[in-house]
């Protein structure tokens, strides 16, 4: 809710609260379909495939995050897990974006680097970014599996997934920050139930 006109305090206290609110109502919303991407990405491991992830701007900075805690770590002593941030090359963006369109660069790197079983997170506050909806095509082209971070009413992006291979994970806000923000805790969620659920650990 836009409250423009207040002191400063005030306006940040209310968007504690906001972000507050919303994280603790999709929790009750998400959190059995939290547990299923949990489970979508432990099985993606256990069979010896990898994830991808992807998301522009704020959410290109979510994907990295998530895929740096599967590598090094999170909050136990466990083993590296396969998982690659698309879009990180500068020269493979640039190249693609400057030969063929920017649409296409993450589309490209999944058709480089998925096998079918690998699983592509793909990140989008509106589910309409043209070159997230291209990276979800050419995954399904693919055989790959999508996990579907999004927010508003999903978007295209939402409408790609299939029902019984992909999951969507959909922030009931039409704030671009504010999805992010509760984005951000359910990739720890993620986090914590993946090293819990394979390793036997977690906070
Ligand atoms: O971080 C923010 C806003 O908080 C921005 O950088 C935001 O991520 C960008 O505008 C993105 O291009 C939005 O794309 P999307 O989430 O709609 O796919
Ligand atoms: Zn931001």
């Amino acid at each position: 809710m836009e409250q423009h006109g207040q002191d400063p305090t005030t306006r940040i206290v209310g968007l504690f609260n906001e972000s507050a609110e919303l994280k603790r109502r999709t929790g009750e919303e998400l959190a059995p379909t939290i547990v299923e991407a949990a489970r979508l990405i432990r099985e993606t491991l256990l069979a010896g495939n990898k994830v991808l992830a992807c998301g522009n701007g704020g959410s290109a900075g979510d994907a990295q995050h998530f895929v740096g805690e599967l590598v090094n770590r999170f909050e136990i002593e466990r083993p590296p897990l396969p998982a690659i941030a698309l879009g990180t090359n500068p020269v493979t963006v640039s190249a693609t974006a400057n030969d063929y369109s920017f649409e296409e660069i993450y589309a490209k790197e999944v058709q480089a680097l998925g096998q079918a079983g690998d699983l592509l997170m793909v990140i989008s506050t509106s589910g309409q970014s043209a070159n997230i909806l291209q990276a979800a095509e050419a995954a399904i082209e693919r055989g790959l599996r999508l996990l579907v971070l999004t927010g508003a009413d999903g978007g295209e992006l939402a409408d790609l997934a299939r029902p019984e291979e992909d999951l969507v994970l959909r922030v009931d806000s039409r704030t671009t920050a504010r999805i992010q923000e509760v984005h951000i805790l359910i990739l720890h969620g993620l986090c914590t139930l993946v090293d819990q659920e394979l390793f036997g650990g977690g906070a």
